[in-house]
C-alpha cells in the first residue's frame, strides 16, 4: 500500500534524512520511533508530497504518489504532528470544510467519531484545548475513510482514556482493512496496534522489527527473595545468570527455559517470588542510546 524507496532531504543545515526504505503492506500498522529529531516528521512529510525529497521514491497504492499527488491525497488521511487550523472556525465547522475538499461524504462517519472521541465539535477552535484540537485532527484523519492514514505521533495531548480509545479506533480500522503509519514515541501504543515497527535515528533507518518476534525476544525478570543473603549468594553462583543480587535478593532475567531456573531455586527456602515481563521500550532502547548504527 505504501512503499518509499530511498528517500533523502538534506536540510541546509546538514540534518535531514537519508536512504530511507520500507512497505506498509495492507492492513498493517507500521509503527515509526525515534528520537527526537531523528526524521520521523520530515520522512512523513515527503511521503505526504509537502517538500520534494533529493532523491528517492514514494508509491501508495501503486501509483508514484509524487506525480499524482491529488490523486493520491484523497486516499489518504493525515494527522500533521503540529496542526494549524482555521482558527475563526468551530471543530464541526472545519471538519465541513475539509469534508467539502475531500469529496466524500463522511458526515455520519464524522458524527460517530465525534462521539467515540467525546469532544464539543461545536466550540471555536481558539478556545479548544491541546488535547480537543488534536481530536478534531484524529476525527479529520480517519471520517473519509481513506486506505492509508498517516499519523504524527497522534496522542499528543490526549488523556489516558482517549489514548485507549484511540488504539482501539486503530485496531477497528486495521480489521476493516485500513494501512496505518504512526508515528510514535510511546511504546505501549506501538505494542499495542502496530505489525512492524522502524527505528529511525539521525536521519537512517536503524530497524525495522516485527512487534510479533519483538515479543517472543522478550525477557521475563524474576524477583526472587531468600531466606537470607548467604542463600542468595549460593543461587547466583549456581550457573544460573542474575541481573543482580542485592541481600537476600536477587533478580534473574529468563528468556524461555524457566526449568533450570525453578530447579536452581527450588534448593533453597524462598519467602516470595514476583514476575515482570520485560517492556517493549527496553528491548527498543538501545537502538536509542547506540552511537554507531549496523548497516
Ligand atoms: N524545514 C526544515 N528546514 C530545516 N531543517 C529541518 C526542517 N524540518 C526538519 N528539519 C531538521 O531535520 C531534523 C529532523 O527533524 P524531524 O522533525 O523530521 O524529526 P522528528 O523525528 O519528527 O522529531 P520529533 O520526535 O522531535 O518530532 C531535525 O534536526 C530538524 O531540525
Amino acid at each position: 500500500m505504501l512503499i518509499v524507496e530511498g528517500l533523502t532531504k538534506r536540510f541546509p543545515s546538514g540534518r535531514g534524512i537519508a536512504d530511507i526504505s520500507f512497505e506498509a503492506k495492507q492492513g498493517e500498522v507500521f509503527g515509526f520511533l525515534g528520537p527526537n529529531g531523528a526524521g520521523k516528521s520530515t520522512t512523513i512529510r515527503l511521503i505526504m508530497g509537502f517538500m520534494n525529497p533529493d532523491r528517492g521514491r514514494v508509491t501508495i497504492d501503486g501509483r508514484d504518489a509524487g506525480r499524482r499527488a491529488g490523486d493520491v491525497r484523497s486516499k489518504v488521511g493525515y494527522l500533521p504532528g503540529e496542526i494549524s487550523f482555521l482558527d475563526g472556525m468551530s471543530g464541526r465547522g472545519f471538519l465541513d470544510f475539509l469534508g467539502a475538499m475531500q469529496r466524500v461524504d463522511s458526515k455520519a462517519k464524522r458524527e460517530r467519531l465525534i462521539e467515540r472521541l467525546q469532544f464539543d465539535a461545536d466550540t471555536p477552535i481558539r478556545k479548544m484545548s491541546k488535547g480537543m484540537k488534536q481530536k478534531v485532527g484524529i476525527v479529520a484523519a480517519l471520517m473519509h475513510d481513506p486506505a492509508l492514514v498517516i499519523l504524527d505521533e497522534p496522542t499528543t495531548g490526549l488523556d489516558p482514556l482517549m489514548q485507549k480509545t484511540f488504539v482501539e479506533l486503530i485496531l477497528e480500522e486495521k480489521r476493516r482493512g485500513t494501512t496505518f503509519l504512526l508515528s510514535s514515541h510511546s511504546f505501549p501504543e506501538i505494542e499495542r496496534t502496530c505489525d512492524r515497527a522502524a527505528i529511525i535515528k539521525d536521519g537512517r533507518l536503524a530497524a525495522v522489527k516485527d512487534i510479533r518476534e519483538l515479543r517472543s525476544l522478550q525477557r521475563k525478570l524474576f524477583e526472587l527473595v531468600f531466606d537470607n543473603a548467604e542463600d542468595a549468594l549460593a543461587f547466583s553462583c549456581s550457573g544460573i545468570e542474575t541481573a543482580s543480587v542485592d541481600g537476600s535478593r536477587v533478580v534473574v532475567a529468563v528468556q524461555g527455559d524457566y526449568d533450570a531456573l525453578v530447579r536452581a531455586a527450588a534448593r533453597y527456602p524462598l519467602r516470595s517470588i514476583d514476575a515482570a515481563a520485560q517492556n517493549l521500550e527496553d528491548v527498543f532502547m538501545h537502538y536509542y542510546d547506540r552511537k554507531e548504527i549496523a548497516p
